[in-house]
């Protein structure tokens, strides 16, 4: 690892804030973040639609300039040092440009002279199991292809910190997972991560950190236990009429989709109330549903700007100025 990269951050944003067009149809994208990605580690920034997610990341890639803040990645100014950046960065963006015209093997090659030190082609079609595909035109490769070219080129320079906005979307079930893996694979090899996805399940499985951002900010930062923390536990099941009066520990009733769900901080305790009343009474629970507070509960809470956590309920930052 690069000498400079001294300190224990390889991406510190501090205070950052974009603001696109100027005057009276000036709009603030980002509104102050505040974001460090652990060397090491793979870090997911997590958004409501249209949070700032992409916004925060071209100025880490260099892409943009920020309207006030600071960003420093890998110990430099991914602007004015951006040459020194991008050698040791490897940035996989939602699209990429390469002409479909090429085949697999000679975009490689092509994208490897740009690069002043990059891994062997064929070892790059290994790794991205493109090898029956080599010699095949981008234009004709499936979505999946498609993005693993992307990726291996993302890879090809051999980066300390890869940034990858949204990599899996449009990939069938399979090609997520081996992309998984492969993101798996290079904190293994020592790189650092920062993805951003839409896919909940993707960042619980892959990150050792999350960064949930909703209109500009960051309102949510921690570990997916820590985030999912004093969160309400869910039970539901098809929509009944007659429920008991204060089954122990729920705090919330709604119909929604033709089913009852109720929210509890007492899962046991909740679970337990509701089954002796359907047993004495002889109340048939169907498609019976009991869940531990997941990630997709808080994102969903935040998403509807409704945020049942409060700071003494659970271990997670609970950030100044999150939801508004
Ligand atoms: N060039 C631009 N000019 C004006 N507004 C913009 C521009 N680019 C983005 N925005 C706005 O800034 C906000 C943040 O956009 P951004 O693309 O960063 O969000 P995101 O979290 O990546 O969203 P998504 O996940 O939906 O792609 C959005 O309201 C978007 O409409």
């Amino acid at each position: 690892m690069n000498s400079d990269l001294h300190n224990e951050f390889a991406v510190r944003v501090r205070g950052l804030r974009r603001t696109y067009g100027t005057g009276a149809s000036a709009f603030e994208a980002v509104r102050g973040v505040d974001l460090d990605v652990p060397v090491g580690s793979i870090t997911a920034l997590l958004g409501t639609n249209g949070a700032g997610k992409t916004s925060t990341l071209e100025i880490i890639e260099g892409l943009a300039e920020p309207s006030a803040g600071s960003v420093e990645v890998l110990g430099r100014n991914p602007v004015t040092d951006r040459a020194a950046v991008r050698r040791r960065t490897g940035v996989l963006l939602q699209r990429s440009g390469f002409s479909g015209d090429l085949t697999v093997r000679e975009t490689l090659k092509l994208w490897g002279g740009t690069l002043s030190a990059p891994r062997p082609v064929e070892e790059m079609i290994d790794l991205l199991d493109l090898r029956g595909r080599a010699d095949t035109r981008v234009l004709s490769l499936s979505g999946g292809e498609t993005r693993r070219v992307d990726l291996a080129c993302t890879l090809m320079g051999g980066p300390e910190l890869v940034v990858l906005d949204e990599p899996t979307t449009g990939l069938d079930p399979e090609s997520r997972r081996e992309v998984w893996a492969l993101i798996s694979g290079l904190r293994e090899a020592g790189a650092t991560v920062l993805v951003t996805t839409h896919y909940l399940d993707e960042a619980e499985t892959l990150a050792d950190r999350l960064e949930i951002m909703h209109a500009g900010q960051i309102v949510r930062s921690g570990t997916p236990t820590q985030i999912a923390a004093g969160h309400p536990s869910t039970i539901s099941f098809s929509r009944l009429e007659q429920l008991p009066e204060g089954i122990s520990g729920v705090t919330h009733r709604r119909e929604e989709y033709g089913r009852t769900i109720l929210q509890t901080q007492d899962l046991q305790t909740s679970l337990a109330h509701l089954l002796a009343w359907a047993g004495g009474n002889g109340v048939r629970l169907d498609s019976l549903d009991a869940r531990s507070p997941s990630l997709e509960s808080v994102f969903l809470a935040i998403a509807d700007g409704r945020d049942p956590i409060s700071p003494e309920s659970s271990e997670t930052e609970l950030l100044e100025g999150s939801l508004r």
